[in-house]
Parts: C-alpha cells; sequence; structure tokens
C-alpha cells in the first residue's frame, strides 16, 4: 500500500511552497518523501523533484507549436498527461517502492478540477496501484476576511471534493501574515448560524433563501473546517501532517506491529 497527497487549491494559494516545507520536515524528522512536479508551468523548485510533467510535455512546446495561450497550453499539457497515464505514470511509479510515501504538486487553475476529468482520472489510476490518496486543499489566508470571500472559497474546495471523491483536508496557508488571529478564528470552526447571519447582513433580502441552501451545503459536506498553517512553525506543519497521514491512514501499519510486540497483551 503507497499513500498520496494530492496538493490542489487556486493559483498562487501556496502549493509548491507547501510542498517544500513539508520536503524539508520530512527531511528533519528522518522520514521518506518524494514530491513530484504535476504543473507543466513550473520552472523553480525550491525541492527535489522525483519526476516531473515537464518530462512528458512541455508548456512551452505546446504554446509555441500549437498557437495557444498559457492556460489553453496547461489545458492541453494536462489531457496529455490523462492519455499518458497508462504509459508514463505507470512507469515512473515503478521506480517506487510499494509503501513509499508521493506527494503532488498541482496547477492551480481551477479548471482542473471543475471542467475536466483529468484529477479524477489521474488519482483512479493511483487507487488502482494500490495508493491510499488525500486530496489536500489549500486556501490563502489572506482572502478569509469576510463571509462570502469564505463561501466562495468553500466551494471552489467542494467542487474539487466533489469531482475527486478523495479523504480531503482544507488547509489555510500563510497564517504568517494574518495579524489578527481573531479575524481567522470565526471562519476556522465555524457555526453554521453564525455563517448565515453574517451572509444576510451583507447580502440583500432577496438572497435570504440562496444563503440559507449555501450553508446547508456546506455544512452537510462538513467543509467548514481549515487547518491554518503556519510554516515559520514546525509544530503547524507537523500537526497538518499528522492529520492528513490519519486520513490515508499512513502509520496504521506500524501501530498495528507495535502492538502485536506489547507485552501487556501477552496474559
Ligand atoms: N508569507 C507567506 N508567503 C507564502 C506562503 N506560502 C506561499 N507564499 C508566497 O505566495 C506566492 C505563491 O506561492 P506558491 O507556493 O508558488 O503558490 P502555488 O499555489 O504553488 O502557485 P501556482 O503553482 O502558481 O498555482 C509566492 O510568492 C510564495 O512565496 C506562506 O506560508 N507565507
Ligand atoms: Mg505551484
Amino acid at each position: 500500500m503507497g499513500y498520496a497527497q494530492l496538493v490542489i487549491g487556486p493559483a498562487g494559494s501556496g502549493k509548491s511552497t507547501y510542498c517544500s516545507s513539508l520536503y524539508r520536515h520530512c527531511e528533519a524528522v528522518g522520514r521518506s518523501i518524494h514530491i513530484i512536479n504535476l504543473d507543466p508551468a513550473a520552472e523553480n523548485f525550491d525541492y527535489p523533484v522525483a519526476f516531473d510533467i515537464r518530462e512528458l510535455i512541455s508548456l512551452e512546446d505546446v504554446m509555441e507549436e500549437l498557437g495557444l495561450g498559457p492556460n489553453g497550453g496547461l489545458m492541453y499539457c494536462m489531457e496529455h498527461l490523462e492519455e499518458n497515464l497508462d504509459d508514463w505514470l505507470t512507469e515512473e511509479l515503478e521506480n517506487y517502492l510499494d509503501d513509499e510515501y508521493l506527494v503532488f504538486d498541482c496547477p492551480g487553475q481551477i479548471e482542473l478540477f471543475s471542467h475536466v476529468p483529468v484529477l479524477r482520472n489521474f488519482v483512479d489510476h493511483l487507487k488502482s496501484r494500490n495508493y491510499n490518496v488525500c486530496g489536500v486543499y489549500l486556501l490563502d489566508s489572506q482572502f478569509m476576511t469576510d463571509v462570502t470571500k469564505f463561501i466562495s472559497g468553500c466551494m471552489a474546495s467542494l467542487s474539487a471534493m466533489v469531482q475527486l471523491e478523495l479523504p480531503h483536508v482544507n488547509i489555510l496557508s500563510k497564517m504568517d501574515l494574518v495579524s489578527n488571529k481573531k479575524d481567522i478564528d470565526d471562519f476556522l470552526e465555524p457555526e453554521p448560524q453564525f455563517l448565515l447571519s453574517e451572509l444576510n447582513q451583507r447580502m440583500g433580502p432577496q438572497f435570504a433563501k440562496l444563503n440559507k441552501a449555501l450553508i446547508e451545503l456546506v455544512d452537510e459536506y462538513s467543509m467548514v473546517s481549515f487547518i491554518p498553517l503556519d510554516l515559520r512553525k514546525e509544530s503547524s506543519i507537523k500537526y497538518v501532517l499528522a492529520q492528513i497521514d490519519t486520513c490515508i491512514q499512513f502509520g496504521e501499519d506500524a501501530d498495528v506491529k507495535i502492538k502485536d510486540f506489547d507485552p501487556e497483551d501477552d496474559d
């Protein structure tokens, strides 16, 4: 059984930075981890890239040869990835042992989980190769300043969750930039009633029904939960990683082994 994180979220939300911090953390604690770049537009990396979509296809070539713009070019590259899952991804995965921990640094284009099935197929491919996969959705805390932005962030995350059907962890990134932590507290694990009254205050009375339906939806999917991540703090990275590990049952086999040898159990 292998383990994988699919790191997703809007452009600039801090996915690649998270990946490199995670890499450094794991290195420091002596834990094996491999980061894979799935962003054909990425150029600089702060982490050693285990393997890279740019070895399969180059965005530059696509834009030049097909006359596509950067976003159309990216979609083309991702569709190309989808067509090559069986060859390319299978071959790359063969370089890793059965129980390895992989982290996929994805592009930020929202179309990737709202319009096209590439990431869904990617995930299904990983699952068929016996990987436990977790969706790690990063949202920039800078946008968590009022309820309308919060709801819109939730909706984007929800659309990824519905598309991918994966265990899902929401992370509020860039907490070091938040000067007033109290403002954010309102949105970390908010009461649906609080969100609804805030929304109703912000918007005209004609939206009351829609607001109620939105909050109920968000509540039903248990979406209303974000883990704050402050990359300056080792403890924060450790906590986030522990939450994700639980989601993909990483470390549980190790626990069983320890329990097997527990002398207390012998009588
Ligand atoms: N202060 C602060 N800045 C951050 C943090 N994480 C990322 N950034 C900055 O935010 C910008 C975007 O970060 P990236 O990690 O490239 O974001 P990304 O989600 O990978 O972006 P795309 O790949 O373009 O979608 C960069 O300028 C980072 O330096 C953080 O925790 N704190
Ligand atoms: Mg990136």
